[in-house]
């Protein structure tokens, strides 16, 4: 059955094997087909998926299959409002189960968020053996392949805790019947998973005080936080080695690193949490933990963050539990927003939206992105810009403060450097900045300070008298003060920063966290 005749009638829907390889499949007589081929090592799976107005699109949950494991050997489609029951409507659920068995399938991976009672029912309709694997449950094994660091492993673990425990809720009181002995609330087994939910959610404050700790001490440092944020896929990483001061990016073909480039969160105990290899490949979720490194960014000392992607269709739960990615983001100095101007309209509008929505809100003001941009010509920018605009136009401000921070959009290339320029010069135009001019009597003291003032590179002139030297300060706004006040003899007080211009002064405190007030385009 071809989409285009599936949707001509309001109950659309379809059944298909692998429609990617018509070529091994024969088609039998329920009209369900049978792909003959797949890969030895991969557990054969169905994608089955329901959308209320549309035949839904299956290519992102096939992606997303394939990624952890799964060969695709069918699918099965719907158009219809939800069903209580199985998500699907019951024909559909049974189509679904017959493909299951036809296929011998391991599993039904499902595009959607299925109640713990959805699941249950599925699963009792599915052959025995048949696991139900809706879309949280994809992205857990996804992670659950690869999370390496403190920070992943205790993230995962949060998620899948809260994953589970409605569906062991569920569980217990399905097998209670009458049984007023077995009820979900006091059972032993709720009570254990909600006590491991706290004590990972205790862990995970701890990490995030710690990294809150970090960020404080690196904005001492002279350094801007700026973190890069996107859909999974959008080309973080890629843009994330190209600002990188020493690129070692096979793919883009500079030069190597030295590892001390890197700024690794070694503290976190695990590799994957900044062992700087910043990994670019095009499947979802290859960056699973966030990673820091230094850049040279318009001017600015900066630390680029690199981030865990999004994902549309994730409950908020699960995304919250990824809580070093969304501080990382929140709380840097300035974000960029990552976005793949190659994807389909529509999509680029539905992943922009889902990452607005699971950023909310941020303290420093947002860039979005068009990455990509050797892949699309001046039509394709411009509905890409569109896109952009629509998902916007989508949210919120009161559930999405964090469209009110956006800037204007800018298209890049990591591959051909179109746009690098211009993000430049908007990122060092989005960092708090603050300048001053100092005229200091000339000798050790001054020159102290000067060199403590470069190594936070906010010297942005200097000039040499008989007996005094004039020194421009441009860069962050309490680097900038200190320096003033070093360079002066130090003799004045912190807050008494005299000749501090203030252009898009944030009101930086001691402890380098921005205060609000900056200004969004
Ligand atoms: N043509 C083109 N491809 C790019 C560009 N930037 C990234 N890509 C490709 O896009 C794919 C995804 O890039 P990544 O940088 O891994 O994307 P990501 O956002 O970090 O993805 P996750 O870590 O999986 O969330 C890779 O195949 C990159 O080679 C670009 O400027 N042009
Ligand atoms: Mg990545």
């Amino acid at each position: 059955m071809s989409r285009d005749d599936a949707t001509t009638n309001e109950t659309a829907e379809s059944i298909e094997t692998d429609a990617h390889a018509d070529d091994d499949a024969h088609t039998d007589d329920s009209g369900s087909s049978v792909l003959e081929s797949a890969a030895p090592d991969a557990s054969p799976a169905v994608v089955a998926a329901r959308a209320d107005d549309d035949l839904p699109d299956t290519a992102e949950i096939r992606d997303l299959a394939a990624a952890a494991g799964y060969a695709v050997v069918g699918e099965v489609t719907q158009r219809r409002r939800e069903d209580p029951t199985y998500d699907l409507g019951r024909g559909k659920a049974e189509d679904l189960m017959r493909l299951a068995a036809e296929t011998d399938a391991e599993a039904v991976v499902y595009d959607g968020s299925l109640s713990p009672g959805q699941t249950f029912s599925l699963g009792d309709l599915l052959p025995t053996g048949t696991a139900v694997i809706d879309r949280p449950r994809l992205v857990l094994e996804l992670f659950a392949d690869a999370a390496d660091s403190r920070a992943a492993n205790r993230q995962l673990e949060l998620a899948r805790l809260r994953y589970e425990l409605p569906r062991l809720r569920e569980a217990i009181a399905r097998d209670s019947g009458e049984d007023v002995r077995l009820r979900p609330e006091g059972d032993s087994r709720v009570l254990d998973v909600e006590k491991r939910i706290e004590s990972a959610e205790r862990a995970l404050d701890e990490i995030a005080d710690d990294r809150a700790g970090r960020r404080a001490e690196r904005r001492d440092a002279g350094f801007d936080l700026v973190a890069l944020a996107g859909y999974t896929n959008a080309g973080k990483s890629a843009l994330a080695r190209r600002l990188a001061d020493e690129s070692d990016d096979p793919e883009f073909g500079d030069e190597a690193a030295p590892r001390d480039a890197d700024l690794t969160d070694a503290s976190e105990g695990g590799p994957a949490d900044g062992d700087g290899a910043l990994a670019v490949a095009d499947r979802p979720f290859e960056t699973l933990a966030t990673t820091t490194r230094r850049a040279t960014v318009g001017g600015r000392r900066a630390l680029v963050t690199d981030t865990v992607g999004f994902l549309d269709g994730l409950p908020h739960e699960a995304v919250r539990s990824f809580r070093t990615t969304i501080d990382a983001i929140r709380a840097a100095d300035c974000a960029l927003l990552v976005a793949d101007a190659s994807d389909d309209p529509a999509d680029l509008r539905r992943k922009l939206r889902a990452s607005l929505s699971a950023i909310e809100a941020t303290e420093g003001p947002v860039i979005p992105v068009l990455s990509k941009a050797d892949e699309v010509g001046p039509d394709g920018l411009a509905a890409a810009v569109a896109a952009y605009e629509g998902a916007v136009a989508d949210l919120d401000p009161r559930g999405a403060p964090v469209v009110n921070a956006l800037r204007s959009p800018i298209p890049v290339s990591v591959r051909d450097g179109t746009g690098l320029g211009d993000l430049a010069d908007a990122v060092a135009d989005a960092l708090p900045t603050a300048t001053a001019s100092v005229e200091a009597p000339n000798g050790g003291a001054a020159q102290a300070a000067l060199s403590w003032a470069y190594d936070r590179g906010v010297v942005a002139d200097v000039g040499y008298g008989s007996e005094t030297i004039a020194v421009e300060l441009a860069g962050r706004p309490a680097v900038v003060a200190e320096a003033e006040r070093r360079l002066a003899g130090g003799e004045r007080d912190r807050g008494e920063g005299g000749r501090v211009d203030g252009e898009r002064d944030r009101g930086e405190g001691d402890d380098g966290g921005p205060s609000g007030g900056q200004d969004h385009a």
